[in-house]
C-alpha cells in the first residue's frame, strides 16, 4: 500500500484520490479549507465538488500540506493551473527531492506562458521526478468508476510507471508517454478548442461547425506543439484529440458551457465563477497562450477569436465574421 498526497479538493483532485484509494492505498486528500477537510474525514464525501460521490474510508482529508505530505511515497498536484506556482511553493519544504510529482492541472502560466511542468521544475527542481497526467477525464465519470483512460507523461518512463501503477485499474487505463510538453499542450488547448464549439452551439451553429472548429482546432494545438519541442503526434491520441472531443461534446464540460451559456449570451467569466465557483481553464489558457504565439511567430486564428471575446470585448459575430472573411488556403 503506497500513500499518495494528492493537493487540491476540487472535483478532479477529489476523484483521482478515490481512484487511488480504490486501488487499495492511501489517498490523502489536501483541502484549502478545514472544514472540507472536517467534512471528507467524518462524512466521506466531499461537501462542495462531486457532492453525490461516496468516498472510500482510505481518503483521508487534511488542511495541512505538511500533514498531507509528510512520508508520501508520490503526489499528484490538482489545483488551479494558476495557483500551481504559488501551491509548489508552499509544499516545498515538505516533499523530499526524489518524491515523484505528477501535475494533473491543464494550463499555461499567465505573465510567462509557461506549462506546469517547467513551473514545477522551477519551484521543486528535478525534471526527472515529474509527471503530468492528461487525459479525456471528466471527474463526474471516472469518479463513479465509468470506463475512461488517460496518459502519464513524463520524460522519464520509470516515473511515468510510478503514476500508471498507482492509478491504474479495469476502469482506469493508464497509458504512458514520453511528451511532457505534448501532452501538457494539448491538455491545455483543448479547454479553448471546447470554449470555441460552445460558442459555436450557442449562436444557433451546427454539428458540422463543431466539427470544423475541432478539427482546425487541433491544427492550432499540433503547431504549437511542434514549434515548442513536443510530438505532433500527441495530438491524435488521448491527451489531445481524446480530451477535445469530450470537452467539447459532455455535458459536464465547464469550457462548453461558458463558451455556450455565457459568452454567446454576452455574460462573463465572472458571471461564470459567481455560478459556479468552478475553474474554466480555457478562458485563462487562450489568453496566457498569447506569448507562445507571440514568441513562435505562430498563427492560431480560433485561439485569437476566444481571447477577443472573452478578455477583450469583441462581439462573438465580428469575430465569426473574421474568421470566415479570411484568404482560402491549404488544409495543411
Ligand atoms: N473537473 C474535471 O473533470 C477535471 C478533469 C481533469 C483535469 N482537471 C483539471 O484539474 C484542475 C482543477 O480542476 P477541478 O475541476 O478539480 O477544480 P474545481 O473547479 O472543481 O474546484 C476548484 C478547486 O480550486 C481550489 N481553489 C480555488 N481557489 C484556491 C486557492 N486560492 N488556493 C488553493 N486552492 C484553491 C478549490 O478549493 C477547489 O479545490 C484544473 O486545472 C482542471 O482543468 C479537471
Ligand atoms: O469540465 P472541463 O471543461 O473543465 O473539462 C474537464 C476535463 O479537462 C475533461 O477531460
Amino acid at each position: 500500500m503506497a500513500i499518495v498526497s494528492v493537493i487540491g479538493a476540487g472535483s478532479w483532485g477529489t476523484a483521482l484520490a478515490q481512484t487511488i484509494a480504490a486501488n487499495g492505498h492511501e489517498a490523502r486528500l489536501w483541502a484549502r479549507k478545514p472544514e472540507v477537510a472536517h467534512h471528507i474525514n467524518s462524512h466521506h464525501a466531499n461537501p462542495r465538488y462531486l457532492t453525490d460521490a461516496r468516498l472510500s474510508e482510505n481518503v483521508r482529508a487534511t488542511a495541512s500540506l505538511k500533514d498531507c505530505l509528510e512520508g508520501a511515497d508520490a503526489a499528484l498536484i490538482v489545483t488551479p493551473s494558476q495557483l500551481l506556482r504559488t501551491m509548489a511553493g508552499q509544499m516545498r519544504p515538505f516533499c523530499p527531492p526524489q518524491l515523484p510529482i505528477a501535475v494533473c492541472s491543464k494550463g499555461i502560466e499567465e505573465g510567462t506562458g509557461a506549462l506546469p511542468l517547467q513551473v514545477l521544475t522551477e519551484t521543486l527542481g528535478a525534471l526527472e521526478r515529474l509527471a503530468a497526467i492528461s487525459g479525456p477525464n471528466h471527474a463526474e465519470e471516472v469518479v463513479n468508476g465509468v470506463p475512461s483512460a488517460t496518459v502519464a507523461a513524463s520524460c522519464v518512463a520509470s516515473t511515468a510507471r510510478t503514476f500508471q501503477d498507482l492509478l491504474a485499474n479495469p476502469r482506469f487505463r493508464v497509458y504512458d508517454s514520453r511528451d511532457p510538453v505534448g501532452v501538457e499542450i494539448c491538455a491545455a488547448y483543448k479547454n479553448i478548442i471546447a470554449i470555441a464549439v460552445g460558442l459555436s452551439y450557442g449562436l444557433g451553429f451546427g454539428d458540422n461547425t463543431a466539427a470544423t472548429i475541432i478539427t482546425r482546432g487541433l491544427a492550432e494545438m499540433s503547431r504549437l506543439v511542434t514549434v515548442a519541442g513536443g510530438d505532433a503526434l500527441t495530438c491524435m491520441g488521448l491527451a489531445g484529440a481524446g480530451d477535445a472531443v469530450v470537452t467539447c461534446m459532455s455535458r459536464h464540460s465547464r469550457n462548453r458551457r461558458f463558451g455556450q451559456d455565457y459568452l454567446a449570451c454576452g455574460r462573463s467569466l465572472e458571471d461564470f465563477s459567481a455560478d459556479t465557483h468552478m475553474v474554466v481553464e480555457g478562458a485563462q489558457a487562450c489568453k496566457n497562450v498569447e506569448v507562445l504565439e507571440r514568441f513562435f511567430g505562430l498563427e492560431l486564428p480560433l485561439c485569437d477569436g476566444v481571447r477577443a471575446i472573452t478578455w477583450e470585448g469583441v462581439s462573438p459575430k465580428d469575430v465569426v465574421r473574421e474568421l470566415v472573411d479570411r484568404p482560402l488556403k491549404s488544409e495543411f
